[in-house]
């Protein structure tokens, strides 16, 4: 299934790396080392080397405890950066936002996706992205970044996530969105335990059926802190795991901060799933 993003084409049956690109000072893993256009677009350029077709520019913290930022604080943050690196890379720019008018003024900038954490959720994001043009992530989160990890409880938890993203694809597909430009997201570590976030890694391939693009972003979270006791910039080999299992299940794009490495496991998986029986 070939999705157009932004001009660019790529097929969504295949396995793609995204490149984080945090352009926040309190990013939980990288301290905004990348704050300066130029220097984002060095570290932009570096994952592009490293086989990224996807790079994730972030104006927003959402790990937990993080309190929004203001429009304008998000606008000088993202835009100087996207309008960079759409010029110089050939590389999909994806808008890490939740914020309408940062969608439309980065799309103008030349963004190919717009993933949204919050689903879409404010005031004005789905007419945005619906005028955008642009593919949209569609991300599970329970709760609100300050709070979503406080009391993180479900029924069941596959089951309520599926549930709310087939009812944010119902929405955005009556305000015009095609459905050949939405993706879905189980959103780990957003709103979820442990004991969540393995059951919905577990059990991943049940969002596939949907009929969306999957998108995964486990990479240096603390569910894998948890499940082996590292620190945060310790915990590649246990990503490369997920990055493996997702890909196995036919996860279309992974979101990570180490991308050679996740390229050379998902060429693995591609490579035995290419092969001739
Ligand atoms: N579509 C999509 N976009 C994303 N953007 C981010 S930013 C990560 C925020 C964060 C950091 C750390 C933890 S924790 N407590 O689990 O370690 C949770 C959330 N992530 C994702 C993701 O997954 N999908």
């Amino acid at each position: 299934m070939i999705m157009d993003f932004g001009g660019r084409a790529l097929d969504m049956g295949r396995c793609h790396v995204m490149g984080i690109l945090n352009v926040t000072p309190d990013s939980f893993s990288d301290g905004g080392r990348f704050n300066r256009p130029d220097i984002a677009l060095m570290h932009a350029r570096e994952m592009v080397a490293q086989g990224a077709a996807f790079v994730d520019v972030g104006g927003e913290s959402t790990r937990p405890g993080a309190a929004p930022v203001s429009l304008q604080v998000e606008l000088d943050r993202v835009c100087p950066v996207v309008e960079l690196i759409a010029r110089e890379l050939d590389v999909v720019v994806s808008v890490d936002t939740s914020t309408p008018e940062v969608m439309i003024e980065t799309a103008k900038l030349g963004a190919g996706l717009i993933n949204d954490v919050r689903a879409l959720g404010r005031d004005g994001a789905v007419e945005a992205a619906v005028a955008s043009g642009l593919p949209v992530c569609l991300m599970h989160m329970q709760g609100q970044p300050t709070d979503m990890q406080d009391r993180p409880q479900y029924q069941s938890v596959m089951r309520e996530v599926s549930a709310f993203l087939m009812d944010r694809v119902r929405v955005v597909e009556a305000a015009g969105l095609p459905a050949e430009k939405i993706l879905l997201d189980p959103g780990f570590g957003f709103g979820k335990t442990l004991e969540h976030n393995l059951q919905l890694l577990a059990v991943l391939d049940r969002l596939k059926v949907l009929g969306y693009p999957l998108f995964v972003g486990a990479s240096r979270k603390s569910m894998l802190g948890q499940i082996t006791g590292r620190d945060v910039n310790e915990r590649l080999p246990a990503g490369l795991a997920v990055a493996t299992i997702a890909a196995l299940k036919g996860a279309s794009i992974l979101r990570v901060h180490d991308v050679w490495e996740t390229v050379d496991a998902v060429k693995v998986v591609s490579a035995m799933e290419g092969v001739g029986q």
